[in-house]
């Protein structure tokens, strides 16, 4: 059976493809071949199709190499994959190799550091004031999977390059469809948004926002699920739902209700007030409003007193905490999916859409 769902390293699986075309020294034919068997067991799952005759020598080895890889599954394989790639390309350019803590990562929209049990996600599109694309929900949610499970980490943060945190969905993910392709993108989505945000509900570890500038949309509604954010007074926190014909997601439906209050969530999702960093910090979006000028600083020496604390301590209690809601909070995250599905097919959320770039482009 083929793939039907992303694989735990999707975004690196697709990296290392690209990244394979570019080696400047051909691999040698037996990794050749175990990188062909990889590629079938994490694309097709174990091989199933008949031995070739004697005579086709390399549809056999070809064959021998996919079959001798048993029943790993698929995202094993996809990890084996990238190993050996990365491996090779290493080798061509040990520079590219870790420095200081830095991933030898093929993330391209973030980037991922690992530093004395810290995990640092930046969102990092600044000229695009770091608004997400299709491909950075996918190594968002990468990121946060590889963090729960790497033992050396302890906490993860998630800031902005630049001068934004983040504007949100790329408004360019929604655009030059052909109308027929509609109603699949909006499948797709929704599919990818359910992930995004499902990858938020069950992070294990202690997860600190850095605002480090204004925050739009997206980037605002998943804070509610965060267990600290720290914002720069320079901060904004804006989710104009409505203008774009679009509804709330992140679980903010469920999560601001209960943190600000109806009134007040509704003021957010549905009226689009803009709030300052020290409104959210008074309606508990934000735990503490920092002077921007020693954001930075400030920021490390809370992360790094979170990050010396027992380590399975910390788990237990977020795990006793989010306990209390986890079923809840993954009924809101489908429920906002399947709303916004409908909402990105109607022609409020196409007309807004096209009326941004229309007006960019005037510009
Ligand atoms: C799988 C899909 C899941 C979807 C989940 C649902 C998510 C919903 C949301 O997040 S809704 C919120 C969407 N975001 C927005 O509506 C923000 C749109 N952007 C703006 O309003 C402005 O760009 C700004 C206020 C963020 C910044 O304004 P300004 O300081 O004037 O800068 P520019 O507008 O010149 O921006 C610089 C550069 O970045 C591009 N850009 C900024 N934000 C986005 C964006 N969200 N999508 C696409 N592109 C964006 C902007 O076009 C400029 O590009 P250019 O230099 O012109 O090429």
């Amino acid at each position: 059976m083929g793939r039907t769902a992303f694989g735990a390293h999707d975004a690196a699986f697709e990296a290392a493809k690209e990244r394979l075309n570019t080696l400047k020294e051909e691999p040698d034919n037996n990794v050749k071949l175990q990188i062909y068997a990889l590629f079938k067991q994490a694309t097709k799952g174990p091989c199933n199709t008949p031995k070739p005759g004697a005579f086709d020598f390399v549809g056999r080895a070809k064959w021998q190499a996919w079959s001798g890889l048993g029943d790993i599954s698929q995202d094993e394989a996809q990890k084996q994959y990238i190993d050996i790639i990365n491996g090779l390309a290493g080798e061509e350019s040990p520079a590219e190799t870790e420095q200081a803590g830095e991933e030898a990562s093929s993330y391209k929209e973030i980037k991922v550091t690992k530093e004395n049990k810290v995990c640092s996600i930046l969102l990092n599109r600044p000229a695009k004031k770091n608004a997400i694309t299709w491909l950075m929900y996918n190594e968002i949610v990468q990121a946060l999977d590889d963090a729960s499970k790497d033992d050396s980490v302890t906490v993860a943060v998630i800031t902005g390059a630049g001068d934004y945190y983040c504007s949100g969905n790329d408004l360019g993910n929604f655009m030059n469809i052909d109308p027929k392709d509609m109603p699949k993108m909006a499948r797709d989505g929704k599919e990818l948004l359910r992930r995004f945000v499902t990858a938020f509900i069950d992070f294990p570890k202690p997860l600190i926002g850095a605002v480090n500038g204004p925050a739009v949309g997206v980037s605002v509604t998943v804070l509610g699920l965060f267990d600290a954010v720290y914002a720069t007074d320079k901060a904004t926190f804006h989710t104009p739902f409505t203008e774009l014909g679009q509804s709330a997601e992140g679980c903010s439906s469920y999560v601001f209700p209960k943190l600000m209050g109806n009134t007040k969530a509704n003021e957010m999702l549905l009226f689009n007030k803009k709030l300052t960093a020290h409104e959210a910090c008074e309606r508990g979006l934000v735990t503490e409003v920092l002077p921007h000028d020693s954001f930075q600083k400030e920021v490390q020496t809370r992360v790094e007193y979170v990050a010396q604390l027992p380590p399975q301590s910390v788990r237990e209690g977020k795990k006793l905490v989010r306990d209390q809601e986890r079923e809840d909070l993954h009924k809101a995250n489908e429920k906002e999916c399947e709303v916004l599905e409908g909402r990105w097919l109607s022609e409020e959320c196409v007309r807004a859409i096209m009326s941004f770039f229309t007006k960019k482009a005037r510009l």
